[in-house]
C-alpha cells in the first residue's frame, strides 16, 4: 500500500468512507491521522477529532504525536458520544481507537453511511500480540487500511509489535519509551526468551 499517495477523492465532500491507520507504537499512526485531518481542514471541510478520555499522556484534550505534532480534540468516554457530537461534520478523526468499546464499529459504519469520512488510528495489537479492542473489526469493515511500521530499536528492521519493558500484566497501561519499545518479530521472540539485544537509542 502506498502511504503518501495523493488521492484527491479523499478531499471530496460527501463521500462516506472508513479509513483505518494501524500499527505498533511509534509507527506514525498519530502523525498520519493529523496529516489527513489538517488537509481536510485546508479543504474547508468540517473536521471533528475524538480520543478516549483515558488517554491523558501528553494532553488532556489535544491529540499529540511522539514528535509533538498536535491537533485539538474532544475526549469522550464511549463510542456513542462520537455519534452524538458529529452532526454537521464532514470528517471525523479518532485516535487511540483501541481503547474504545466494541460499539465503535457500528458508530463508524453509521457515520460513513451518512456521508462522513471517518479516519481511525489505533494499535493493531497489544503488547502480547493479541488484536486490540475494536481495531480488527474496524479493519474488516474499512474501505482502506493503512498499516504503518516503527523501526525495531534492537536491529533496525521494520517493527511489528510494541514490547512492554516493565513488569505489569494489565492490558491497558499508558506509556511511552519508558514502558514500551517497538520490535521486529525476531527481536520480540528473543526478548520473550530473555535474551538481551543491543538497544540502538
Ligand atoms: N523506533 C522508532 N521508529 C520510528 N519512529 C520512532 C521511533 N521512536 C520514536 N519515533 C518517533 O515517533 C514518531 C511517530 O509518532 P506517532 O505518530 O505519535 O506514532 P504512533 O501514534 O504510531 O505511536 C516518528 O515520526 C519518530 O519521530
Ligand atoms: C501495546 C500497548 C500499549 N498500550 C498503551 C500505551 C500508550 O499509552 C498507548 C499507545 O499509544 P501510541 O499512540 O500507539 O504510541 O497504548 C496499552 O495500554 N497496552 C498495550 O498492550
Ligand atoms: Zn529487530
Amino acid at each position: 500500500m502506498v502511504l503518501f499517495s495523493e488521492d484527491h477523492t479523499q478531499e471530496t465532500r460527501h463521500r462516506g468512507r472508513i479509513e483505518v491507520i494501524c500499527g505498533s507504537m511509534f509507527s506514525g499512526k498519530t502523525e498520519e491521522l493529523i496529516r489527513r485531518l489538517k488537509r481536510a481542514s485546508f479543504a474547508r471541510q468540517r473536521v471533528e477529532i475524538f480520543k478516549p478520555v483515558l488517554d491523558t499522556r501528553y494532553s488532556e484534550s489535544d491529540v499529540v504525536s511522539h514528535d509533538n505534532n498536535s491537533i485539538p480534540s474532544t475526549p469522550v468516554d464511549t463510542s456513542a458520544s462520537i455519534l452524538l457530537l458529529s452532526s454537521e461534520i464532514d470528517v471525523v478523526g479518532i485516535d487511540e481507537a483501541q481503547f474504545f468499546d466494541e460499539g465503535l464499529t457500528d458508530v463508524c459504519n453509521e457515520l460513513a453511511n451518512h456521508g462522513v469520512r471517518v479516519i481511525i488510528a489505533g494499535l493493531d495489537m497489544d503488547y502480547k500480540g493479541v488484536p486490540f479492542g475494536p481495531i480488527p473489526g474496524l479493519c474488516a469493515i474499512a474501505d482502506e487500511v493503512t498499516k504503518v511500521h516503527a523501526i525495531c530499536v534492537k536491529c533496525g528492521d521494520l517493527a511489528y509489535i510494541s514490547h512492554r519493558t516493565v513488569a505489569d500484566d494489565k492490558r491497558v497501561l499508558l506509556g511511552e519509551k519508558e514502558e514500551y519499545e517497538p520490535l521486529c518479530r525476531r527481536c520480540y521472540q528473543k526478548a520473550l526468551r530473555g535474551e538481551s539485544g543491543r538497544k540502538t537509542e
